[in-house]
């Protein structure tokens, strides 16, 4: 058995692991990154980027489709299901190859590869012929697919988005389950591209919406496109000679059995902390098995063991295994020293058509903190101007004030744009702006964020700072 003893290891070589091996780096020279698997990280291979590619495909489908709106007729729309897949995987090899250049780019004494486990606090197993003794640790190690037993019945037809991106071609038709932001992204992509696509959720969610009224204008938009049923009876899941056949309950046709090629499970993802036994370091663990840690320094308890990334179930998104990744690594390195890092206000998008943002305390938090004392501004995209002008205009969004102080809390939207109108407030709740000092910053016309304006004047108006905003306000110019 080789031995190694190192000041820090880092386990998993995704986006939290290799910014935590840098940061790591500018206090020792003697660590090792242990990648289980693939370098390139999901992110690359799996996730953002070739999902975005497959929703690119779509938007560029659904725009020909809709270009009749303009008075402007392409002719027969044809996807071509095997050159979409191709672009997708070509553009993916593309952003994985730089990640791999990255890795190839650290020494090759830091590189360990292996599946890792705790042996005890400070010793580590890496497969069967490595014990590393570490001063510190980062547990860095991701999650995966989550997959409910009953969806084992679809067999060989069931996938998860890992396999979709390795389709030569597209299917014929698709039953997703889970409506969340995985399944939501893929399935309507899908959908776009011909692929007959229906969407079974459990509960009532709809992707990561906590606003009742956005959820609302969410789900009936997207039934309009496809079948989506956010609290689906699903009676039977069998694989047959055709695909798989679901019965379900519709709420129109009542129980009814429905045949597709795949079955993609989009249930929730699944931190990868069963495979480290992590008995055998003595850190306290939640209800979920998880360690316990504290989010501005990453560090489990008042160990020498720090904690990043989508393992950490906290906040599985790109930017926060990143900024996680960089604070543990940063801690796991200068230790016995402990810094709080920077956490950033809450923002997540969902790529979807409207796209949905997130920002700041969800409506729920923001009642709780202002002990009810709040108001809600809101816009429909309806008429406004250029979303009307550029035929986006469907979609709501709602934004959340403080009474008194009036401090702009959080907001939730579903509409054209989210993914930049969502920037724009993550940035002034950072800087915990006014809602008068955000109606104080310019905005130019005609555009979407004159929608914002609106609803902000309509927060401002019910926390009893301004004036009702009027219709048709000529200052705003058409449909503000
Ligand atoms: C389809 C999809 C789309 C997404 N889209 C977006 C998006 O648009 N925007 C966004 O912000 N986020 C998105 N995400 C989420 C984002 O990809 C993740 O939050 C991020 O990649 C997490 O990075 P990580 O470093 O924690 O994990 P990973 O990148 O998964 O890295 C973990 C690494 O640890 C390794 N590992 C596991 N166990 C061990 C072990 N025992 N020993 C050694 N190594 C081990 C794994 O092999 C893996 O390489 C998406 C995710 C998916 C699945
Ligand atoms: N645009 C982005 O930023 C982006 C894109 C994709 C993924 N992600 C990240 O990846 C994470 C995981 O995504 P996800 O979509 O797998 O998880 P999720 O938690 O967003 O959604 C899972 C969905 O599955 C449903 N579900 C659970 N069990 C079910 C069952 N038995 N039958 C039907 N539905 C069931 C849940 O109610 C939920 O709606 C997200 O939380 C997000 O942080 C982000």
């Amino acid at each position: 058995m080789e031995q190694r003893k190192v000041d820090v290891a880092i386990l998993g070589a995704g986006t939290a692991g290799m910014g935590a091996y840098r940061a790591a780096r500018k206090h020792t020279d003697n660590l090792v990154m242990i990648e289980a698997s693939h370098y390139g990280t999901t992110c690359a291979r799996v996730g953002c980027m070739p999902s975005k590619l497959l929703i690119a495909a779509a938007d560029a489908a659904h725009g020909a489709r809709h270009a009749d709106l303009f008075g402007v007729r392409p002719g027969e729309v044809v996807v071509d299901g095997p050159a979409v897949m191709q672009r997708v995987r070509d553009e993916r090899d593309r952003f994985v190859s730089f990640v791999l250049e990255a890795v190839e780019n650290f020494p090759e004494e830091h590189r360990v590869q292996g599946h890792a486990r705790f042996l005890s606090p400070h010793r580590l197993r890496v497969g069967d012929d490595l014990e590393i003794e570490a001063g510190r640790v980062v547990i860095a190690t991701g999650s995966r697919p989550n997959i409910p037993g009953f969806l084992k019945a679809a067999g060989d037809r069931l996938v998860v988005n890992d396999d979709l991106f390795e389709w030569e071609d597209l299917p014929e038709s698709v039953a997703v389950f889970g409506p969340g932001v995985i399944g939501l992204e893929l399935g309507q992509a899908l959908n776009r591209l011909g692929v007959r696509v229906r969407m079974f959720g459990v509960g009532g969610a709809v992707g990561p919406i906590q606003d009742d009224e956005i959820r609302e204008c969410a789900l009936k938009t997207f039934n309009d496109e496809f079948p989506l049923d956010p609290d689906a009876d699903t009676r039977k899941i069998e694989r047959t000679d055709d695909g798989v056949a679901i019965t379900f309950v519709d709420a129109d046709r009542g129980e009814v059995t429905e045949t597709f090629d795949y079955v993609l499970a989009a249930t929730g993802r699944k931190p990868n902390v069963d495979g480290l036994d992590i008995q055998n370091t003595d850190l306290e663990l939640d209800d979920r098995g998880t360690p316990v840690f504290d989010s501005y320094t990453m560090r489990c308890g008042d160990s020498h063991i720090f904690i990043a990334g989508d393992v950490n179930a906290a906040l599985p998104l790109l930017h926060e295994a990143a900024d996680e990744g960089r604070i543990a690594g940063n801690n796991a390195g200068q230790y016995p020293e402990v810094r709080a890092g920077l956490r950033r206000v809450p923002l997540s998008v969902v790529f979807t058509d409207p796209q949905i943002a997130t920002v700041g305390k969800t409506i729920q938090q923001v009642n709780e903190d202002c002990r009810g004392c709040f108001a809600v501004g809101s816009v429909s995209f309806e008429g406004q101007g250029r979303s009307r002008v550029v035929g986006k205009n469907r979609g709501l969004l709602r934004v959340y004030g403080e009474h008194g102080s009036g401090l702009f809390m959080g907001a939730e939207m579903f509409g054209p744009a989210a993914e930049h109108i969502g920037h724009l407030l993550a940035w002034a709740a950072q800087q915990r702006l006014t809602v008068s000092q955000m109606l104080a910053m310019p905005f130019y016309h005609p555009v979407i964020e004159e929608g914002l304006r609106t609803a902000l004047r309509d927060l401002s108006h019910q926390l009893s700072l301004g004036p009702k905003e009027e219709t048709h306000c000529l200052d705003c110019g058409p449909g503000g």
